[in-house]
């Protein structure tokens, strides 16, 4: 036969000769079991896992919130270093704006009286002095109170430090109290309100839920197990969710974080889409170096002779990040064929699982291999060899 023909043929049979896989029949009883125990696990699983636990049938979208605060409570301090003093929000929440985020001033160190003039710098290695030769003119040194003039100066009756041009007299901030002056603070109350949407269906919501109506807000206060709805909070019932207690945190300041978890299903069988709060300490209390959260703002005033003065607040307290999180999830024709599919796929294993213990763990093990592995004999071979020029004779 020429190649040409040999290639021809060649084409034929790939064209048109028919396959078909060969059934054989185990009549086993472990067999049996192990085929209709694999499929069971695998349909299990793509009941059970798939479509239960990860709603696979599902599509999925972020949430997209806004937050705005608003904190309420009254606080009245009277200690020796300070005139007696009412708080109301506007005092004790900075910024006044509430946000994601809100600041509560617990503890401070107040400097009253701060003018722009030169004064003797606090004590320490870099600033005590013996002569004006140990001070140098213009020196600013971030870590001190202000930018030295060259002149050694009494800072007290045994002690000499360089003067510096800066808002005296400065700050001490060693003498911070040793209980938080505004430890009512404990009682004050934040309402948060919270909008959400998820885009992709269209879903808006508030934590102001549908049912709750004007006078409810008034009275209200959030209790996880009695009034788990309401969006109103008491400073110490957060901090106290964290596992914390209001007074240590409000010494020296922290960071905690009231998050708001929107994750929903979205499917109308399922239940209704709720916020769940929940309540964390974000920073890390574990650590005494540099401890807790603080900052410095000031208060400007004119003076009776029109010069500047100001009060310096170096302020302890108490940040709350509202954090919102959340995945709405809702059925979807695409991801249920393309997450079903794959998943069903994995029946296409479940002979493979079968063969594997036909061919190794039952007694006739041999017998089920010869039928199942056929090895052709040199004349069935040769007959085959006779029928495959079919073609070429026909
Ligand atoms: N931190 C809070 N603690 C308790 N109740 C609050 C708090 N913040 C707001 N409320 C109450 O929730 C309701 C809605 O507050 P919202 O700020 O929307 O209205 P408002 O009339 O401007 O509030 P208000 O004038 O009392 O500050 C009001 O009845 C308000 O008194």
């Amino acid at each position: 036969m020429s190649r040409t023909a040999s290639w021809c043929q060649d084409c034929l049979h790939y064209a048109f000769d028919y396959e078909t896989p060969k059934t054989l029949v185990i009549p086993h009883f472990g067999v049996g079991f192990v085929f209709r125990l694999t499929q069971l696990l695998v349909v299990l699983y793509v009941v059970g896992y798939v479509c239960v636990v990860q709603k696979a049938y599902q599509e999925t979208d972020s949430v997209i919130s806004s937050v705005t605060t608003k904190v309420k409570g009254f606080a009245f301090t009277n200690t020796s270093d300070m005139d007696p003093l009412f708080w109301d929000v506007a005092d004790y929440i900075i910024p006044p704006q509430g946000d994601h985020s809100f600041f509560v001033l617990t503890n401070m160190v107040m400097t009253s009286k701060q003018m722009q003039t030169r004064c003797p710098e606090l004590p320490g290695p870099s600033t005590t002095c013996m002569n004006d030769c140990d001070c140098i003119v213009g020196l600013n040194d971030p870590r001190g109170s202000g930018i030295q003039t060259g002149l050694c100066v009494n800072y007290s009756s045994t002690v000499q430090t360089c003067e510096v041009l800066s808002w005296c007299p400065l700050e001490i901030d060693t003498k911070l109290p040793e209980r938080a002056l505004l430890a009512a603070a404990e009682n004050f109350t934040v309402l948060i309100k919270n909008s959400i949407t998820y885009p992709k269906f269209k879903f808006h919501r508030r934590n102001i839920l549908p049912h709750i109506n004007s006078s409810y807000l008034k009275r209200c206060e959030f209790s996880p197990s009695t009034d788990p709805d309401c969006p109103i909070f008491r400073l110490k019932h957060i901090v106290s969710e964290t596992g914390e207690d209001f007074q240590d945190v409000a010494l020296k300041g922290g960071v905690i974080g009231i998050i708001i978890d929107w994750s929903c299903d979205l499917d109308f069988w399922a239940g209704k889409c709720y916020p769940k709060y929940s309540f964390h300490r974000l920073d890390d209390k574990h650590r005494n170096v540099a401890p807790g959260y603080n900052f410095r703002f000031a208060k400007y005033y004119k003076t009776p002779d029109g010069e500047d003065t100001r009060t310096l607040i170096k302020a302890y307290g108490i940040r709350f990040d509202v954090v919102v999180f959340g995945t709405a999830g809702k059925f979807g024709i695409v991801p249920t064929i393309v997450n079903l599919g794959a998943a069903l796929s994995f029946l296409s294993l479940v002979p493979m699982v079968c063969d594997w213990f036909m061919l190794t763990c039952t007694r006739k093990r041999d017998l089920y291999s010869r039928q199942k592995i056929t090895h052709l004999s040199e004349d069935a071979e040769a007959e085959l060899m006779s029928m495959g020029t079919a073609y070429g004779t026909q």
